[in-house]
């Protein structure tokens, strides 16, 4: 069986920067989905036209959106830059631009031109879950993002917090409070180890 050999990462996109290039259908589906996970991203939009529903969330959320063709002078301070125009000759021209500096770049829908993709995200509190097909199907994504939507208890966050609030009380060493976490919470899985 192939095997995905992604590695995931969870981004602290208040932190960074980030560039996206279109801004129109594509554009607006990854704004609303990096928003949805991340409100407070760091983020820019470059095209020379927006839709007025990316205008209206970009303005909720400090996007600065920039009415201009892509050129190289925006990538400028970026750490992760998503190309989503309909001219795939700027798509490509985007791609090869941050490989040659060393940023992190994804050509919307264009697995090839990806040096990240997009997770389906299921987030409760403070579990957040995302689901990678390893860019082979986007729709069994979303699927499994609705199921584990539907299937993780509202009151996971509960657990973290409450073990979270008994780690702090736990003397000892390190290996010492793994040992007294692990003992607390094997109930909750069938395995016995
Ligand atoms: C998860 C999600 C996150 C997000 O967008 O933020 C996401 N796509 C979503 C939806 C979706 N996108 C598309 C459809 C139409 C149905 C279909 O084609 O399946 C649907 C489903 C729908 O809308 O119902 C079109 C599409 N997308 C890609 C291709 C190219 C190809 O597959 O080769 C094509 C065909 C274009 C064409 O035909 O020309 C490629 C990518 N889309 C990815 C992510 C990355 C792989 C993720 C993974 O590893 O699974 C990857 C590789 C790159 C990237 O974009 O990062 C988000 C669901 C969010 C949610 O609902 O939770
Ligand atoms: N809409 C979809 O659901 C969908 C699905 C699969 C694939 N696609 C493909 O993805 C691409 C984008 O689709 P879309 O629906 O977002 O297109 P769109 O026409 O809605 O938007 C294209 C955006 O790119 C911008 N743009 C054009 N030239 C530019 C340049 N030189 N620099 C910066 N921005 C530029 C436009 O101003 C516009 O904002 C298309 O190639 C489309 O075939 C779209």
């Amino acid at each position: 069986m192939e095997r995905n050999e992604l590695y995931p990462v969870f981004l602290k996109v208040s932190n960074l920067n980030v560039l996206i290039v279109g801004g129109g259908n594509v554009g607006l589906e990854k704004l609303t989905f990096l928003l949805k996970s991340s409100p407070k991203a760091q983020v820019q939009m470059v095209a020379p036209e927006f839709l007025p529903d990316t205008l209206e969330l970009a303005e909720k959320h400090n996007v600065e959106t920039t009415k201009d063709v892509y050129v190289k002078k925006y990538l400028e301070g970026k750490h992760m830059v998503i190309a989503c125009t309909d001219k795939p000759e700027v798509n490509e021209q985007v791609y090869h631009d941050c490989r040659r500096q060393s940023k992190l770049v994804n050509v919307a829908d264009n697995p090839p031109f990806c040096d990240f993709y997009m997770g389906g995200i299921v987030t409760k509190g403070n579990v957040k879950v995302a689901i990678s097909t390893n860019g082979k199907s986007p729709t069994t994504a979303k699927r499994l993002r609705q199921f584990f939507e539907d299937v993780l208890p509202e009151n996971i966050d509960d657990l973290v917090n409450n073990l979270n609030e008994y780690r702090k009380t736990l003397k000892g060493d390190f290996e010492q409070k793994v040992e007294a976490l692990n003992e607390f919470t094997k109930g909750l899985v069938n395995k016995k180890d």
